[in-house]
């Protein structure tokens, strides 16, 4: 049978990049989605946006919703200090088997708990499961939505402290209106808009990075 997208990206993550080279793992999958093969993965643009965000939070926990093939993953791990925790959700069991092959082909699994299931099971499960205090830093890119319910559910699971970012891919398009509207307009985040374009194309898409001021 016909091999999946997914598939082919790992293909293309094993024959370009360099096993243990995480940049190299990057620009394979950058060159497959724009040359060959659209995915929706965060892409370089947006991923500079995300690099530069990690950077200056420097996490010590971190949580990704939404892994898909691992390339925001392998962007975030790279970054964090070799005793960092990421922990990254991913609810479709063939997307995971792919992730943690470009997770590991980019050597990046010390740093990474991939787990797989749905953010609103999960979450709750972070503190005893996982011994998560809380989160220094977010992602959110997973089903759109369920970025506001998953925000608010990680306020009262007693996830978020002081000063901990949220950072959410694809507020304008695929689009999460309600989420934007909350994280804009509460008391309890200060919120800014990153303009950028959907990964691989011309369309307007951004990110929303939101200090959490507890
Ligand atoms: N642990 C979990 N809990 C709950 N749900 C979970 C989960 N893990 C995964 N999921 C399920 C959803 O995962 C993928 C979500 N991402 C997207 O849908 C996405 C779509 C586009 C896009 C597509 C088509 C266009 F035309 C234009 C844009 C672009 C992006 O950058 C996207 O990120
Ligand atoms: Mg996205």
């Amino acid at each position: 049978t016909r091999s999946t997208r997914p598939q082919r990206l790992l293909a293309a993550v094993q024959k370009n990049a360099t096993r243990g080279d995480p940049r190299s793992v990057v620009k394979a999958i950058d060159e497959f989605c724009r040359y060959t093969e659209w995915a929706m993965n965060v892409g370089d643009e947006k991923g500079c946006i995300l690099d530069s965000v990690v950077s200056e939070v420097n996490p010590a926990t971190v949580l990704e919703l939404g892994t898909y093939c691992g390339y925001s993953t392998v962007r975030i791990a790279t970054l964090l200090p070799p005793d960092a925790k990421l922990i990254t959700l991913e609810f479709n069991p063939d997307f995971a088997v792919i992730a943690r092959q470009v997770i590991a082909w980019a050597g990046q699994e010390e740093k990474v708990h991939l787990v797989e299931g749905s953010s609103g099971d999960l979450i709750p499960k972070m503190k005893e499961q996982f011994g998560v205090k809380s989160f220094d830093l977010v992602f959110l890119d997973h089903w759109k939505d369920r970025y506001l319910p998953d925000a608010k559910l990680m306020e009262e699971c007693g996830l978020l402290g002081k000063g901990s970012v949220l950072l959410a891919d694809n507020v304008i398009c695929p689009g999460s209106p309600d989420y934007l509207d909350y994280v804009r307009n509460s008391p309890k985040y200060r919120s800014q808009y990153f303009k950028s374009h959907l990964e691989y194309t011309k369309v307007e898409d951004g990110l929303e990075k939101s200090v959490f001021l507890g």
